[in-house]
């Protein structure tokens, strides 16, 4: 296993602030100490060339593993071993075998093109020439960047941007890659080209772990999936097992020629409405088989169009932070 987590904690001290002006002026004077407990003893293990979503609503304590794990933050307790090294004591020989990618924070900088960037982390890595250039064509090719490459980082698009922060991340060949809301902000067709550049790196074996907000990139991306809420593991498991979680249930698009109500069906829930007849249901086929479904609604209504899917991940996942 390239990465080992046990009974990973972080606790936050912090001060309590009061609610009206009056409490927050006391509150300079004596303040109450508090702690959050954001990390709440995580385990889990990543194998060599997986791609792992790790997932959870604000506040879950994403930031805060991500950061443990990459040896910027020093947890309270527990273990950690990625490739072979304890991140927050071993940071320097460490941060020459991992890369990160943060949708929010640049490592460009501002006023200069990407490629003196880029010469800046050959230098900094002290990477051989011929070995920095071979990796810097081969990047720059699979990202179509040769001419953005050499104008002020100012200058680009964010998707521009973007591909030019999975370069500098990439440069020193790092085995495991932290990606923290990669795709956020760009258009469709820039996302499905980072999506693809990661595919290949993946496929080349470079490890993934990626935070993300974006449904979509878990679904194309990832082959197992995370979830923490409170600070806690809710869910560790393969994609396909996260869409069988809520097992039985199906989405039901329906068009019905007259009105149509449903709140009196046993094992159906109404997700939208676009209209009278028309409807987005949810259908628990534990609770109403799919046969007895159909049967039902002919008895009442002739159907003029209906669509059966398997329930959406967003609504899967949106289910499991509302049931932790
Ligand atoms: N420096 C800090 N001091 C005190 N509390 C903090 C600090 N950083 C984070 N927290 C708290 O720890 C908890 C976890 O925060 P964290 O940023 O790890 O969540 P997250 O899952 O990354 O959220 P988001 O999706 O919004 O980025 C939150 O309750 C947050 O308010």
């Amino acid at each position: 296993m390239i990465i080992q987590v046990r009974e990973l904690r972080k606790n936050y001290m912090t001060y309590q602030r009061g609610a009206s002006f009056r409490e927050t002026l006391k509150s300079v004077f004596k303040r109450k100490a508090i702690t959050v407990e954001a990390v709440k003893g995580l385990t889990f293990e990543v194998a060599e060339g997986d791609i792992v979503g790790f997932l959870g609503p604000n506040g879950a304590g994403k930031s805060t593993t991500l950061k443990m794990l990459t040896g910027v933050l020093h947890p309270t307790s527990g273990e950690v071993q990625i490739l072979g090294f304890t991140p927050w004591k071993q940071r320097k020989k460490y941060v020459r075998n991992i890369g990160a990618v943060f949708g929010q924070k640049s490592q460009l900088l501002w006023d200069i093109p990407p490629i003196d960037a880029f010469y800046m982390n050959k230098e900094i890595y002290g990477l051989e020439e011929a070995a920095f250039r071979e990796t810097l064509d081969h990047l720059v090719e699979l990202l179509d960047v040769s001419e953005i490459i050499r104008k002020p980082t100012r200058q680009l698009s964010l998707g521009e941007r973007m591909k030019c922060e999975f370069i500098m991340a990439m440069l020193h060949r790092p085995s495991v890659v932290f990606l923290d809301e990669p795709t956020i902000g760009l258009d469709v067709i820039a996302k499905e080209k980072i999506r693809a550049f990661i595919q290949e790196m993946n496929s080349q074996g470079v490890t993934f772990i990626l935070t993300t907000h974006d449904l979509e990139d878990v679904e194309q991306l990832a082959r197992r999936v995370i979830v923490v809420n409170h600070g806690e593991i809710v869910f560790d498991d393969s994609i396909s097992a996260l869409r069988g979680f809520l097992g039985a249930k199906k989405t039901v698009r329906i068009t019905t020629e007259s009105a149509a109500l449903w709140d009196d069906i046993h094992g159906v829930r109404v997700l939208s409405r676009e209209s009278e007849t028309e409807t987005e249901l949810e259908l628990d086929t534990d609770k109403l088989p799919l046969k007895e479904f159909i049967r039902l609604v002919n008895e009442r209504h002739t159907i003029m169009d209906m669509a059966i899917d398997a329930l959406p991940i967003d609504v899967i996942i949106k289910e499991l932070y509302q049931g932790s």
